[in-house]
């Protein structure tokens, strides 16, 4: 990507008691840009996502940059989107309050000014007769409306990163995709970047510019969510994709199988090595740096011998063990 990095992490370490669970993650996120981070539930998307917030829960601690570090200017240069509408509102405030104090809490406009953005706000993520909402509580709203209001809230400051952690999680894939949408469309408004943390991989293919795949805290791989997800070089994305309802329909097991080690727990070298049908050799003893690859970086000592389609790597390996 040819633009000068918005964001800069490098070397992002985050430990508990002592225990690396994020070890050595460096990645950018350019201008505009949707990064997707995807990865097994543990794999720690949302404290990297964190880190960038600097909201990182109590007990952590982090070593590593993060340049700029946008953490002081949280809620105008960096915004998160919270997964959870209701709770993200104050329900004892009208909404048009909420964002208006919004504003004010980042920069020092009149009152009358404050509001009329809020209403603003309100109306560009298509919420009707939004002067007059402005002025409803939370609860007065419907749980479609309180996502489009916790979206305008994100993007009110007009950041420069938007990060959203699990933004659907909760919601049916209607909703999903309207919430998806919207964020998509607001994104590109305000011309933020989005950093987006999922387990889902269709929300990658439909709305990322570049994936992030995380395993056990570390980067597996990163690149064009395209060709990451259509062409993996690492075998753990090949492994996530295998496991994909549209590959797995004709089998009778889960096709990536086990489980990411415990944090503390590591085996030696290769964190996915017990699960990778390639490992071998230096796998079981020296973990692989990310390295360029194709346009894009895997840390993978064995990314040169994946199969086409990579997907094939897990068939064989669920054939063989059956
Ligand atoms: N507050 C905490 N105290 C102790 N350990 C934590 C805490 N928060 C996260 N962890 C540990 O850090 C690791 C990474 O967590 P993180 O929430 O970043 O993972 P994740 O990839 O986002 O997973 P999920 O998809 O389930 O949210 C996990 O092993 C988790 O148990």
């Amino acid at each position: 990507m040819a633009s000068e990095p918005l964001l800069s992490v490098r070397d992002l370490r985050i430990a508990f008691d002592g225990v690396e669970v994020v070890r050595g993650l460096s990645f950018d996120i350019h201008p505009r840009e949707v990064l997707a981070i995807v990865g097994e539930s543990g794999a720690g998307k949302s404290l990297t996502a964190r880190a960038l917030l600097g909201m990182l829960p109590h007990g952590a601690t982090a070593t590593g940059t993060v340049r700029p570090d946008l953490s002081a200017e949280r809620g105008r240069r960096i915004a998160l989107v919270p997964q959870d509408a209701l709770s993200a509102l104050s329900p004892v405030h009208p909404v048009g309050d909420q964002l208006a104090a919004a504003v004010r809490s980042v920069a020092r406009v009149p009152r009358k000014e404050a509001r009329a953005r809020a209403v603003a706000a309100l109306d560009r993520v298509g919420i009707p007769d939004a002067a007059r909402r402005a002025r409803a509580y939370p609860h007065e709203f419907s749980g479609g409306m309180r996502q489009r209001a916790v979206i305008a809230m994100a993007t009110i400051n007009e950041p420069d990163v938007l990060v959203a952690d699990e933004p659907t999680t909760a919601l049916d894939e209607e909703r999903r995709d309207q919430v998806l949408s919207l964020l998509a469309e607001q994104r590109e408004a305000v011309g933020a970047a989005l950093v987006l943390v999922t387990h889902d991989l269709d929300v990658v293919r439909e709305h990322a510019d570049r994936a992030l795949v995380m395993y056990a805290g570390r980067l597996t791989e990163l690149g064009p969510a395209d060709e990451v997800l259509t062409r993996p070089l690492a075998p753990y994305t090949a492994g996530l994709l295998a496991s994909l309802p549209e590959y797995a329909r004709n089998r009778r097991l889960p096709t990536l199988p086990g489980t990411p080690p415990a944090p503390g727990a590591l085996p030696p070298g290769c964190a996915f090595a017990p699960r990778c049908p390639l490992a071998a050799g230096e796998c079981h003893h020296e973990e692989p740096e990310p390295r360029p690859a194709e346009g894009r970086l895997t840390a993978c000592h064995h990314w040169a011998e994946l199969p086409h389609p990579a997907v094939e790597l897990f068939r064989d390996q669920q054939h063989a063990s059956s």
